[in-house]
């Protein structure tokens, strides 16, 4: 199966100048949706974590079918005001802006080898801070997984050293 068949590329969205890259047909194509978690399932196993983190919002998307696969607890990583509890928090910069990421303090568990499942890499700066909650959390991060990985805004320089896997590279 050739997943690219399943994006859709949507020139100048959000802004001008962005080649926003629309999971959607994706997602609503069952035998797509399932091949894609079949490659992140198969990754999970392949690095022995015991947990899986996303962020918010499309990061969901894809964590939770692998969790729920393989019987793991899925934490999700959130935008500001969004979890109850009391949290800690990175900012970042992104392709069209800057935003705030939440966690929960306690949620992640000292020693836990934990999979960051999201949509896509562009600069990094989601993942980045996605890393740095679950590190000061005590969380070994043992891999980072992406559908989509767009080379061109070199995310994955701030990724050196960890076990990164893209299902496609735009
Ligand atoms: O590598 P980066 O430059 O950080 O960009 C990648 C992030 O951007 C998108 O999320 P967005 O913040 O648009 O939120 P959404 O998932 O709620 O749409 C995407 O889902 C990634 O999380
Ligand atoms: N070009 C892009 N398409 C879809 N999601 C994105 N998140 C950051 N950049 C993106």
């Amino acid at each position: 199966m050739n997943l690219k068949d399943y994006i859709a590329n949507v020139p100048d969205f959000p802004i001008k100048g962005i080649q926003f890259k629309d999971i959607t047909p994706l997602i609503g194509d069952g035998e797509a949706f399932r091949y894609a978690t079949k490659q992140f399932v198969d990754f999970t196993k392949q690095i022995n974590a015991d947990i899986i983190v996303g962020p918010d919002a499309r990061g969901f998307i894809f964590g939770c079918p692998v969790a729920t696969q393989l019987g793991l607890g899925f934490i999700p990583v959130r935008k500001p005001g969004k979890l109850p509890r009391e949290v800690i928090e990175h900012s970042y910069d992104l392709e069209y802006g800057s935003n705030t990421l939440c966690l929960h303090k306690g949620d992640v568990k000292p020693g836990q080898r934990v999979l960051i499942i999201d949509d896509l890499l562009a600069t990094g700066g989601t993942i980045d801070a996605a890393i740095h909650l679950v590190e000061e959390s005590g969380g070994e991060v043992v891999g980072l997984a992406f559908l989509i990985e767009l080379v061109e805004l070199q995310g994955r320089q701030k990724l050196e050293g960890y076990n990164v896997l893209s299902l496609m590279k735009f």
